[in-house]
């Protein structure tokens, strides 16, 4: 005769058991809080890391946090306008953005990008609502004209973000939705639509909705210390040490680091740079003791101090 079973088969389950209440620190701290979590078009090209991404972020939402989405597209926006025999510009790190260039970006953020991302999230229920920055004036913007060399130039539809409306993006949260916003903003005084970065949108609003985060996923491991040269990454840093870094980066770093530093100067606990390409990397940033990345705190927050 065998034994009883139950026993063994309670002990093959005990490693879940461990893993689940690891989380449970990190549960009780986030509980009710507002992540923005803003999704790279470099970090979107995999299929299966858009579909983990996905989980992830219903996974929040099912964790009693509330994950709000804020999407790019740069590499998707280029290919498109590639295809109409449009030419890609960048000064800044920002889009040169004409008029027709302009109907593209919105094409492919609102009726692409976010349609996909929105289809993903709500293979797990009726949750994910996608909306632009144009709708309920939740983003509003003025022309942005970058220095370059300390002088203002023009680079057509791009703005700089003037005011946010929370009201939509905050009663979709009090009815349970995840809301899924590409970084379009209406005009604040001529009637156009504008081109905003999305790293710094994604700042914008979570300055604006008080959040806990802002988690900005990208296709590098977080902020390098002396990128090209070296992968050595920093993992933590206040507002001050990343002030002091600004002018020294480059590229695509600069409106995420930017935005960073706008965003914990503005009331957000912690805003942190992780590696897209790593599976589930949402979850691991914000359940685990392992956190992974670049994370950025206000300057009166010990070095010490936990996630
Ligand atoms: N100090 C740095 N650390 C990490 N990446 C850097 C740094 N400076 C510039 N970069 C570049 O910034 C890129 C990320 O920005 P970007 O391409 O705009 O990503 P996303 O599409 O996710 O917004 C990296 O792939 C890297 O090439
Ligand atoms: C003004 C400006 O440059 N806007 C960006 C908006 C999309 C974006 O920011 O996408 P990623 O997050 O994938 O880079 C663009 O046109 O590419």
């Amino acid at each position: 005769m065998s034994g009883p079973q139950t026993p063994a088969r309670k002990h093959t389950a005990l490693p879940k058991a461990r893993i689940l209440i690891e989380a449970l620190p990190w549960l009780t701290r986030h509980q009710g809080k507002t992540v923005v979590v803003k999704f790279g078009g470099n970090a979107m090209i995999d299929e299966d890391l858009k579909a983990a991404f996905a989980q992830d972020v219903v996974f929040l939402h099912h964790a009693g946090l509330k994950p709000v989405v804020v999407h790019g597209g740069g590499p998707q926006i280029s290919a498109q306008l590639d295809k109409q025999g449009l030419v890609s510009e960048f000064k800044a790190g920002l889009r040169v953005t004409t008029p027709e260039a302009m109907d593209v970006v919105r094409m492919v953020l609102a009726g692409q990008v976010q349609r996909e991302l929105v289809g993903l999230l709500n293979q797990h229920g009726p949750l994910a609502v996608g909306l632009t920055g144009e709708d309920a004036h939740t983003i509003t913007a003025t022309k942005h004209l970058p220095l370059i060399d300390g002088v203002p130039v023009d680079i057509g539809r791009v703005g700089e973000v003037t005011r946010i409306d929370t009201g939509a993006v905050k009663a979709l949260l009090e009815d349970g939705r995840i809301p899924v916003i590409s970084s379009i903003a209406r005009a604040e005084d001529d009637g156009h639509v504008y081109n905003v970065n999305a790293d710094t949108a994604a700042a914008a609003l979570a300055a604006a909705l008080g959040a806990e985060t802002l988690m900005v996923l990208t296709d590098v491991e977080g902020l390098y210390e002396d990128w090209p040269h070296s992968d050595e990454v920093i993992s933590r840093l206040t507002a001050t040490q990343l002030e002091k870094l600004l002018p020294d980066l480059s590229s695509g770093m600069v409106p995420k680091m930017e935005g960073c530093l706008f965003a914990v100067r503005n009331g957000v606990n912690t805003a942190r740079v992780i590696d897209g390409r790593v599976p589930h990397s949402i979850l691991l940033e914000i359940f685990t003791d392992e956190g992974i990345g670049t994370m950025v705190v206000p300057d009166d927050r010990s070095v010490t101090e936990g996630k």
